[in-house]
């Protein structure tokens, strides 16, 4: 059994950790940590888990001090930077769903994130952890930076193009839409219900930190530069993300046909990317850890059009997480994942 650890999950993402490792069956969860409730026991929190995770909320400290296989770090970015410090000699493997090790290196972090970065030998031992690109490296990582819950849907949507040189690198839009939960849990102005609730709205133009996190990736896929147009918008659900991308054939034949051959052999040995043949709803995929992809060509426009659908608690952190540590472990991907999309 995998002896694992959550770290922050009184958080939205730790606590979705907690809901799929429960069902992992080479998992045992053992310890959850909060340094808010500690003491308290985790379903008093989380009272959906009563009598199935009661474990007694321990502090982070306590994680040293424990035989642990694994370690998932639910923090907030600017956080997590520090305890990965704090594990340098630990025998336990780390995926940290935080942004703190995801980019090239401290300089871009700290131009995009706007904060000092306390740990720059981190981003020589951290794998971007996108399975369908980096398994290879995953497996032998013992540190993996779990991607933003954006980057996953465009990196996703956008990859087979990218790499295949079909469209301008240069002129690549990406309009993405995330549920709430996406913010986290601590209450803001941004998060209120009367805020939300029956309302639609754009942010982070220009600036949004995942921009830079879907052009580096990207970037390693094509010699040529690549800029993305990245815009998020918070919709008024709780889960859920769809990015519609457009970009510009730069390739004489392009048809659905052509484009569905591509992404199917890019995708062929992903099993959490499904290709559609219609395009994908949030509750397509809510629950669940695939990415659904569609994709087709305007002839009017010469643009293609591609949307990418994920739960942004399960593909978009924790069930992406979880997919990263199988790999970790030499485990099948797709081990322990037992939800199905919860639609309605
Ligand atoms: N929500 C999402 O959809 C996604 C989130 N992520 C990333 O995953 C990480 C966790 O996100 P999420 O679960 O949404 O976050 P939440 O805000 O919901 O939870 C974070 C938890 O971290 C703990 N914590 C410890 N130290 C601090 C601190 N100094 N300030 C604030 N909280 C602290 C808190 O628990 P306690 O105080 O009890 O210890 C808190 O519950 C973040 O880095 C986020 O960016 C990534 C992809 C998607
Ligand atoms: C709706 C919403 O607010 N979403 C968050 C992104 C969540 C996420 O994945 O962020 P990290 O890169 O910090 O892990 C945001 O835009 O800041």
């Amino acid at each position: 059994m995998i002896k694992t650890a959550i770290v922050g999950a009184t958080g939205y993402t730790g606590s979705e950790l907690v809901r799929l490792l429960y069902n992992h069956p080479d998992v045992e969860i053992q310890m959850i940590t909060s340094e808010s409730r500690k003491g308290e026991p985790f379903s008093a929190v989380h009272p959906h888990f009563e009598g199935l995770v009661d474990h007694v909320l321990q502090p982070a400290s306590a994680v040293l001090e424990t035989e642990l296989d694994m370690v998932f770090l639910a923090l907030p970015h600017g956080v997590s930077m520090d305890y990965v410090k704090g594990y340098q000699s630990a025998k336990f493997n780390v995926v940290d769903l935080s942004g703190d090790f995801r980019l090239s290196s401290p300089e871009v972090y700290e131009a995009w994130y706007k904060k000092d970065h306390t740990h720059p030998k981190g981003f020589e031992d951290a794998v971007y952890g996108l399975p369908e690109l980096h398994s290879a490296a995953i497996e032998k990582s013992s540190l993996v930076a779990n991607p933003g819950c954006y980057p996953t849907s465009a990196i996703l949507g956008l990859a087979p193009l990218i790499e295949a040189g079909w469209v301008d690198p240069a002129h690549v839009i990406v309009d993405s839409k995330s549920g709430i939960t996406g913010a986290g849990i601590k209450a803001k102005p941004t998060t209120h219900y009367s805020n939300v609730s029956d309302n639609f709205k754009a942010y982070g133009l220009k600036s949004h930190r995942h921009t830079v996190e879907i052009q580096e990736q990207l970037s390693g896929l094509r010699p040529e530069p690549l800029q993305v147009q990245f815009t998020p918008h918070l919709l008024p659900v709780d889960r859920g993300i769809l990015s519609t991308i457009y970009t510009t054939p730069i390739r004489e034949e392009v048809s659905d046909q052509a484009l569905r051959k591509l992404y199917e052999d890019f995708y062929a040995d992903a099993p959490f990317v499904r290709l559609r043949k219609t395009p994908p709803t949030l509750k397509d995929v809510r629950s669940s850890n695939f990415c659904d992809i569609f994709t087709t060509y305007d002839e009017r426009t010469n643009r293609i059009i591609t949307l990418a659908a994920i739960d942004n608690l399960v593909k978009g952190a924790a069930g992406q997480a979880m997919q990263n540590m199988n790999l970790q472990f030499g485990l099948p991907e797709t081990r322990g994942f037992v939800s199905l999309p919860l639609n309605p």
